[in-house]
């Protein structure tokens, strides 16, 4: 029988932290001891509807949350700037967190990697939790070894507020990897209008597209002559991304460290 797990969620009444609550229901051995929500207007989890029924405490702030709850796991799902500080409060009190916010800073993965590494306590960063995407990320980098020319289109519902997606900085950083530094397209190219070419990295280019009726699409395009090869992973909905999360809260037990992207909790 596992052991039971602890678990503070931050953002529960958002489209993840609903499905957060909803894995922690029917998991056996998760048990909810606390949520982090930005306002508690007096309105329990258990009045909104279609939520589980909990009775955990809801807190407006984090410390106090990681002062009162004896929590093992944080799971946190809101917006990069809460979810850094609530990330940075969980590792203070040697909760383990497991981070599917998106849009950090590099300085502040650093910064939450020392923390981690000061307190001995371990965190997992996911970029996206659900596994054709951790796949996809997987496919495109052995892919860019043959096909150096690569463009990312990454497509997302219009209340995303980070672009790039997490997903798309973290599969541009796996081909960095095994690609070498080159501008693509051709060598005078000029925008006439201004972000026509994307986001460029390394001279990779990645293109954010908002617009209602997306959840998360992300399209790998390599191009050599006469052949193009397209990866692509589309996340129809939210729970797919809930395997993903429940495997990470079962590993970060084990951690003492820093884990940035679920691959790297993989075989
Ligand atoms: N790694 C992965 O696989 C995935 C990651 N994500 C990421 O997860 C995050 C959440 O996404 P999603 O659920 O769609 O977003 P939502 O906007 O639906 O939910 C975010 C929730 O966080 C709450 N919130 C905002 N500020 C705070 C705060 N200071 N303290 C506590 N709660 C706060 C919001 O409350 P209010 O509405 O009142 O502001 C809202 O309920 C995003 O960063 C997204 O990119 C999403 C899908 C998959
Ligand atoms: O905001 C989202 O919705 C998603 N965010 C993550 C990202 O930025 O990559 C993961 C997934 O794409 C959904």
């Amino acid at each position: 029988m596992n052991k039971t797990i602890n678990m503070i969620v931050a953002g529960p009444r958002g489209k993840m932290g609903r499905e957060a609550l909803a894995l922690i229901e029917r998991t056996e051995h998760f048990r909810l001891v606390g949520c982090i929500d930005r306002k508690n207007d007096g309105m329990n989890l258990r009045d909104l509807e279609g939520m589980p029924a909990f009775d955990a405490p809801i807190f407006t702030d984090a410390t106090e949350a990681f002062d009162q709850v004896n929590a093992d796991v944080l799971i946190e799902l809101t917006n990069p700037h809460a979810g850094y500080h609530h990330a940075k409060q969980a590792l203070i009190h040697h909760v383990r967190p497991v981070v599917g916010t998106s849009g950090f800073s590099t300085d502040q993965l650093q910064e939450l990697e020392e923390l981690s590494a000061s307190n001995a306590t371990g965190i997992v960063i996911a970029p996206n939790f659900a596994i054709g995407a951790i796949l996809m990320m997987r496919f495109a980098k052995e892919a860019a070894k043959y096909f150096p020319d690569v463009e990312i289109i990454e497509k997302h519902h219009d209340n995303k507020l980070d672009a790039p997606s997490g997903t798309a900085v973290k599969t541009a950083q796996l081909i960095q990897e095994v690609r070498e530094k080159h501008k693509q397209g051709h060598p005078d190219e000029i925008e006439t209008i201004e972000g026509a070419r994307g986001a460029d990295v390394d001279g990779m280019k990645i293109h954010s597209m908002r617009l209602p009726g997306f959840i998360a699409q992300q399209e790998v395009v390599f191009g050599m002559s006469g052949q193009t090869l397209t990866i692509n992973h589309n996340s129809a909905d939210r729970a797919s991304f809930m395997s993903g999360v429940e495997f990470a809260v079962n590993e970060v037990m084990n951690r003492e460290d820093f884990v940035y992207g679920l691959e790297n909790l993989m075989e």
